[in-house]
Order: C-alpha cells, then sequence, then structure tokens
C-alpha cells in the first residue's frame, strides 16, 4: 500500500540529502531545515521545505496530516548488514564466550555458524517465515525501513534457496523492504574440511548459477577470513558472482588482517564488511575507489573484539555506514539504539556521522542512494518520527528506541502513540 501524508510543524527536519554515498567530511553535514514539512503522495516524496511555504502549495484536506511540532523527522534507518532469517538459537555459545572460548575456537570444534546451519537445514519454510516476520517487526519498532538479509545458514543449494525465498516471501508481506544477499560460501561444511577449493567450485557451479537464474539475490557475499575463507579463495568466487551480475560484499578483515579490504578495492564491491583489522593501505584504496565500509559495533561488543578504526577512516574520506549484524551468534541483536551508543561512545564518531551512517550511507551500502536513505523528493516515503525534539535524543538516551512513529511508502505503520503499536496489516 502507498500512501498520501504531510508530516508538518517538524522541529528539526533532518533530510540527510544525497543521492549518493557521502564520503569523510561530507558525513557531518545532516541538511537540517528547522520547522520542516514533508509531503508524500502515493508513496513518494513530493515536497520538502519550511512548513509555511508547504501549507501554501499543498492542501490538507487532500492528506493525512502528522503534527510534528517539538518533533524531530529523519529518513527510516537503512540496517545494512543483516543476518536475520536463521534456525534455532545459540544462546549457550554465548556463555561459553563469557567464559572465554573465542568466536573462531567454538568454530573450529564445529559450532558458531556450522550449528546454525544444522538448525536452518531443519527448519520448515513456514518456521523460518515467522520467526523472520517476528524479527522484522523488532527491527520496525527501531525504525529501520530497509533491511539487508543474507542466506548463508545452509551451505548446500537446497537451504541457501530457501533462505532466499523466505526473505522474497518476507519483502513482499512485511512493510520492511528486503536486499537480497546470497552468502553460500559463509563457512566450510563438515564434509568439505580440508576442500575449502572444492566447496567453493560447487558453489560457482551449483549453485551460484541457480540464485542468478532465479533471481533470488542482488548482493553475493563472502566470509574471507583466516581458517574460513582465503583472499584467492574469495576472489575467485567473488568475480564469478560478478559476471553472473550479481554486485557485490565482503565479510573482510575481522579477525585477522587478510587483505579483504584490498580485495574489495580491486573487485569494485559496493561494500566491504567488519574492517575491525583493516589496514592502512586496504582503507586508502577502499576510500578511492569509492567501496563502502559497513561497520558493526554490535559484533566487536558482542565478542570483545577492538571496533573497527572509525575515525581513522572517515578522516580518510572512506563512506562509512552503520549495521547491526543481526544473527543468532557473533551479534544477537537488532538494536540500532545500541549501534548509535557504541558508534558515538567508543568509535569517537560524531552524532551527526552515525546518523548518515545509518541512513544514507546504508543506503549506499545496498547501492539504493537513489531511491531511499535521505528525504528527498523523488525517494520513497520512508519516515521516522522521534518523541524528542532533535535527533541529538537518539545516542542521549542510551540503548532506547526514542522512535515514536514510523511511516513506510507514505503510510503510518507504527505509533508508540498507540501503546507501541504495530498499524499495518499482512
Ligand atoms: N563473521 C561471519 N558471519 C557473521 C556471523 C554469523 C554467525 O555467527 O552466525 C557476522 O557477520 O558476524
Ligand atoms: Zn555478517
Amino acid at each position: 500500500m502507498k500512501g498520501n501524508i504531510i508530516i508538518k510543524n517538524a522541529n528539526e527536519l533532518v533530510t540527510c540529502s544525497g543521492f549518493k554515498a557521502k564520503q569523510g567530511k561530507e558525513m557531518s553535514d545532516l541538511k537540517i531545515i528547522n520547522d520542516g514539512a514533508v509531503v508524500i503522495e502515493n508513496g513518494i516524496i513530493k515536497a520538502v521545505g519550511k512548513t509555511k511555504e508547504i501549507l501554501k502549495q499543498y492542501n490538507e484536506k487532500d492528506y493525512k496530516v502528522i503534527d510534528a511540532a517539538n518533533k524531530a523527522v529523519l529518513p527510516g534507518f537503512v540496517d545494512s548488514h543483516t543476518h536475520f532469517v536463521f534456525g534455532g538459537y545459540r544462546a549457550e555459545e554465548f556463555s561459553w564466550r563469557l567464559r572465554g572460548d573465542s568466536y573462531m575456537e567454538i568454530m573450529k570444534r564445529g559450532g558458531g555458524i556450522v550449528s546454525t546451519v544444522k538448525a536452518t537445514r531443519e527448519a520448515s519454510f513456514e518456521e523460518l517465515f515467522k520467526s523472520g516476520l517476528k524479527r522484522l517487526d523488532s527491527m520496525l519498532f527501531f525504525g529501520v525501513t530497509t533491511v539487508e538479509g543474507k542466506s548463508g545458514y545452509g551451505l548446500d543449494c537446497e537451504t541457501e534457496l530457501k533462505q532466499l525465498e523466505v526473505m522474497d516471501k518476507l519483502d513482499n508481506t512485511h512493510p520492511i523492504d528486503i536486499a537480497k544477499t546470497f552468502l553460500g560460501p559463509h563457512a566450510v561444511p563438515k564434509d568439505y574440511k580440508g576442500r575449502e577449493d572444492e566447496f567453493i567450485d560447487f558453489m560457482i557451479d551449483e549453485v551460484l548459477p541457480v540464485v542468478a537464474e532465479r533471481k533470488l539475490a542482488e548482493f553475493c557475499d563472502i566470509f574471507c577470513e583466516k581458517n574460513v575463507f582465503s583472499v584467492e579463495q574469495s576472489r575467485r568466487y567473488l568475480k564469478k558472482a560478478k559476471e553472473y551480475g550479481f554486485k557485490l560484499k565482503i565479510h573482510a578483515d575481522e579477525i585477522v588482517q587478510l587483505g579483504g579490504a584490498e580485495l574489495s578495492a580491486e573487485l569494485g564491491a559496493v561494500s566491504a564488511d567488519h574492517l575491525l583489522q583493516a589496514s592502512d593501505e586496504g582503507i586508502r584504496q577502499m576510500a578511492e575507489k569509492g567501496v563502502v565500509a559497513t561497520l558493526l559495533p554490535g559484533t566487536a561488543f558482542s565478542l570483545k573484539e577492538p571496533y573497527a578504526r572509525a575515525r581513522y577512516m572517515i578522516d580518510q574520506n572512506l563512506a562509512v555506514a552503520l549495521a547491526t549484524d543481526m544473527n543468532p551468534g557473533s551479534c544477537h541483536t537488532e538494536s540500532i539504539p545500541l549501534i548509535f551508543a557504541l558508534a558515538t561512545l567508543y568509535m569517537n564518531m560524531t552524532i551527526e556521522e552515525a546518523i548518515t551512517a545509518l541512513t544514507i550511507n546504508g543506503a549506499a551500502a545496498i547501492d539504493r542512494a537513489d531511491s531511499i536513505g535521505s528525504i528527498d523528493v523523488g525517494k520513497k516515503g520512508d519516515i521516522i518520527i522521534l518523541e524528542f525534539p532533535s535527533y541529538k535524543y537518539i545516542p542521549y538516551h542510551i540503548g532506547v528506541s526514542t522512535v515514536e512513529k514510523v511511516i513506510k511508502d507514505g503510510v503510518l505503520v507504527f505509533n508508540k502513540e498507540e501503546g507501541a503499536a504495530l498499524c499495518y496489516k499482512i
């Protein structure tokens, strides 16, 4: 459904205006209109400006009107890196990590991602759909209007396709838009241990062509990491994916500095993600090639790893996006307020940079900066209204969502004023 709405009298209309990724210093400019208004027609933003000017041109009687007096209005958040469709949970693994076991040790002994693979293979389509729906509702509560979702808990053709098909149905059912990523080489399945090259061959020969033919994903991704897939294996797989017309993403330099950042620049990836250990040279090359750095502070926090060098990256003119990495293992959260807290308090990002990273740069990280991520004429009417007069309340109210209303495609889909109610219907 697409709606017609006027939002008026916004104390701060934080437009984040722009149609491409913001690099370096550009990330600080939120392009705020005080006493602002937005007109949305048929789900698309029609006009943006001062309330007085807008109301001279548009008749309130023709629209649903929302008065945002004393409130801040922003673009909906774009969570550009998640693994939200999965079977089972790994609460036990969390307690092992508290006891001192590392994420990679757990993975090595057959836990971690591979244990979610078992549960996801066993889960029915319906079970994955239902749990996915619940997680999307939770994201909506935090003000997310577009999310990227990855496969990667199948490691076989059937389950990888099942995950992507579940996301397809969710995209057609739930108000949140989903950008789908095929992450077939997410871990080495037990029966391929020591035969990683053969597993890459299997993905290239047996799975990639099916995903491409059935148009089930827009992006391809790989976990390029020591003891998972090497730079050479990642290059081989991503190059093939590119030939099939996929856009590229890469889990790069998360635990060990392997050269994933450099590879993302070499292949012209849309984004490289994690980057906790990215080298200076890798960062330089990414900035030069316009690869978005998608940083996942929730994961560093949850794994007790050092945070990615956001400040250095922005100072080197990179475009930085922030995302939750929502998954059952390394970072089990869909909390946008947590990401704001970590980015501002521990990664030395300013509040303005963090907002850019979760709006227009999040959109750029999924190659959608031309249609979402800012309040600009011609873009989707995906907007959030805060309970407070300024965007500065977002990280200040630590770990708590300040989002009062969510408007998706011009339709009010969540309203906290009505008792934290979801107001969309499936
Ligand atoms: N690092 C690799 N993949 C995911 C973790 C998935 C999991 O632990 O289940 C990540 O981005 O953090
Ligand atoms: Zn991930």
